[in-house]
């Protein structure tokens, strides 16, 4: 199988604000594909590891929180030209420190409509997703 074809198992966390509801993205450090697009906090599972697992170092490393509660939410997948992903969406509503943006990201609470683009497209299912549970609709720019 070409490394393009294999499926890359990815944890990704929804944040959410427990006074408002409003859910954390984050931009694409420099340097990796897609910088700058607006997505939500996670990286790849590494070997071993559970989903829970890989959303607790990855927020970690990249905002510098402890993650306290993680709810395994939806999965979805999406192809790119550099690698077909699987995302296991995570709802995430309890944490614990400071937010430190370690990788130099932008980070901006949203609800709907959101405020920020660009947007990467692998996190479209799950904003629609998200916006159904309240009512309100995301419609991707095209
Ligand atoms: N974190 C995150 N990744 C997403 C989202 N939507 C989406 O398609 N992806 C894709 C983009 C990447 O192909 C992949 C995540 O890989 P990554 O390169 O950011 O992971 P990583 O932080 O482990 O990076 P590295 O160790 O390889 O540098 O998942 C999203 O909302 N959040």
């Amino acid at each position: 199988m070409s490394v393009a074809a294999q499926r890359i198992d990815v944890a990704a966390g929804v944040l959410l604000r427990a006074t408002d509801g409003a859910f954390l993205m984050s931009t694409r450090p420099t340097g990796k594909v897609c910088a700058g697009c607006w997505e939500f906090p996670g990286g790849k599972v590494e070997a071993g590891e559970t989903v829970e697992q890989a959303i607790g170092r990855e927020l970690h490393e990249e905002l510098g929180i402890t993650v306290q509660q993680v709810e395994r939410w939806q999965v979805t997948e999406h192809d790119y030209p550099h690698a077909r992903v699987r995302l296991h969406w995570c709802k995430v509503r309890a944490w614990q420190g400071d937010f430190e943006m370690r990788e130099g990201q932008a980070m901006c609470w949203q609800t709907f409509p959101l405020t920020v683009t660009p947007i990467l497209p692998g996190a479209y299912p799950v904003l629609q997703l998200l916006a159904r549970e309240r009512g309100a609709s995301f419609s991707p720019v095209a």
